[in-house]
């Protein structure tokens, strides 16, 4: 899952014509985004009842529990969703169903959520004697703040539906099995152009009017999320992160941690 995520992240940035600086290719770049893309944002989801319950408990039995190795993933997991937070995409988490551990953490790198009125978030990290390592206790402190983010984490309750809109943390809810649906509906409120617009085009200078319309539209919205996520690409924030990655290498792969693991069912 872990590489995959990070490979698909590699596509995206592909599409969207991104640097993994963070930065606009060049300082023209919004101007050369592929015209013929109208990406402008991304839904995040799972399948049945999961959304995603983190760290492939199998793999990581058989080849993850020291600290090196630990701390390996911890570091492509943190880059993989930086860099997926740096799109300049709107990503939306629509989670049906369960998000742990390092689900959760995927959840907070969304820059919004939808979930299902059934649905459960829990960072079981400390439970399992060890504290996030997908930069995902940063991003949730961002979210809801320190005192919430302490309780949240520190007893491993689930976040509910309701808790999570009351904490700020949950941006739509969604009746169980619409959550996807929901969250399309919530990203189609920052799409300025659709396809009636085009087809109203009826000359040469119509079609013309219409396609800057459409290019221009998705490059303010990409460029609003440019510029909101450029607050994040900060030597402090990063500094952050490493903090999280060394507090997390210190405590995965010990006795408490690895007994946690294998006790888990997978
Ligand atoms: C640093 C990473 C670290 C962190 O930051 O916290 C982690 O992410 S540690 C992993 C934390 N995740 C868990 O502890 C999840 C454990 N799983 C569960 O609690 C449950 O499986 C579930 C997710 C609540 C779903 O329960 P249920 O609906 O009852 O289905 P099953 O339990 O039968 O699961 C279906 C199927 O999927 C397998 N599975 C689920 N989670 C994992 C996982 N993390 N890794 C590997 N496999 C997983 C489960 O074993 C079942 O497989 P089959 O028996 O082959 O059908």
């Amino acid at each position: 899952m872990m590489a995959e995520l990070s490979d698909i992240v590699d596509k995206l940035e592909n599409i969207v014509k991104f640097d993994t600086n963070g930065n606009l290719n060049n300082v023209n770049n919004v101007n050369e985004l592929d015209k013929e893309n109208n990406l402008i944002g991304i839904i995040v989801t799972g399948s049945r009842n999961t959304f995603c319950s983190g760290l492939d408990l199998s793999v990581a039995k058989d080849h993850i529990l020291t600290p090196e190795n630990g701390k390996k993933m911890s570091l492509l997991m943190q880059d993989t969703l930086f860099r997926f937070g740096q799109l300049p995409l709107i990503s939306v988490a629509a989670v049906e169903g369960h998000a742990l551990g390092g689900g959760a953490e995927l959840v907070t790198a969304c820059d919004f959520r939808c979930i299902s009125e059934t649905s459960k978030i829990r960072f079981v990290q400390v439970k399992m004697s060890v504290i996030p390592g997908w930069g995902g206790g940063k991003r949730l402190i961002d979210i809801v703040g320190g005192v919430n983010a302490l309780k949240i984490m520190g007893t491993s309750d689930p976040i509910t539906a309701q808790n999570g809109l009351e904490l700020g943390f949950v941006d739509v809810i969604a009746p169980h099995g619409e959550c996807v649906n929901r969250a399309r509906e919530f990203l189609n409120r920052y799409v300025y152009f659709s396809e009636r617009d085009e087809r109203k085009g009826g000359n040469g200078n119509d079609d013309n009017i219409n396609e800057n319309k459409r290019i221009n539209s998705v490059k303010a919205v990409r460029g609003l999320k440019l510029l909101i996520s450029r607050t994040k690409n900060s030597e402090e924030y990063k500094n952050f992160l490493l903090y999280e990655h060394e507090l997390f290498g210190s405590l995965w792969g010990q006795k408490e941690n690895v007994d946690a693991v294998l006790k888990t069912r997978k």
